[in-house]
């Protein structure tokens, strides 16, 4: 399997109804406090804005919901993989990927035989407050070790300045929240990231 190299993350159904169309191809909906029957509906409004832009639509923690409604791509961290059912995620036929921030989580989240890992923060992030310090370009490279051709996700700080770093250093795909949902100009920003990573899409 292979991911685009532009990983965009939005927690709302307004964000992707607004970014999807100007070409991303790989979108997570990461939606944090929600009543269910919201969640639900962004799940589903979401999940068909993206089947019409060809675009891959990766659900953040909620994996029984986004098996409900037929979704095919979960996100886990090591709290929500620990909680979860993967048997029945890949018995729903879904895709599976999981974060990991230090040796450790990797060595579970291989056990659990993701579709890819993600590595993170690698810069510093404003998004959430992290326990983990920026991990740096050298740590991505240790991990594109480790794991052989398995995709890996750089995530947390990523702009579009820092693109070559992270591909060079062996990432497949890189995530990215704030660099682009708090930019004066998110559309703008969306069209740059489409541009930087041009030469590395491939036709999904
Ligand atoms: C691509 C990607 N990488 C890491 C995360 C973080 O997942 P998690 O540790 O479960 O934290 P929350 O995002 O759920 O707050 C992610 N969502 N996506
Ligand atoms: C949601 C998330 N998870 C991370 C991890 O390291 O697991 S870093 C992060 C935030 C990414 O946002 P931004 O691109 O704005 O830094
Ligand atoms: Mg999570």
């Amino acid at each position: 399997m292979r991911l685009d190299p532009f990983y965009l993350i939005v927690d709302s159904t307004a964000w992707i109804e607004r970014l999807v169309p100007l070409g991303v191809k790989l979108v997570q909906l990461r939606i944090k406090d929600m009543p269910e029957a919201a969640l639900r509906d962004e799940i589903r409004r979401t999940r068909t804005v993206c089947a019409g832009a060809g675009c891959q639509l990766i659900v953040n923690d909620y994996w029984r919901i986004a098996i409900d409604e037929g979704c095919d791509f979960v996100h886990l961290g090591q709290e929500d993989l620990a909680d979860a059912d993967v048997a029945a995620i890949r018995a729903a036929g879904m895709k599976l990927g999981i974060s990991t921030h230090d040796e450790a989580e990797l060595e579970t989240a291989l056990a659990a035989q993701p579709d890819y890992v993600a590595l993170g923060p690698v810069y510093p992030t404003v998004l959430k407050q992290m326990k983990w310090a920026p991990q740096g370009l050298d740590r991505l490279s240790a991990w594109r070790k480790r794991i052989g051709t398995l995709p890996l996700v750089a995530i947390g700080g990523l702009t579009v300045e820092r693109l070559e770093g992270v591909f060079a250093h062996g990432a497949d795909s890189a995530a990215v929240v704030t660099d682009i949902t708090r930019n004066p100009d998110p559309e703008a920003r969306t069209r740059a990231w489409i541009a930087a990573t041009e030469r590395r899409r491939q036709p999904l």
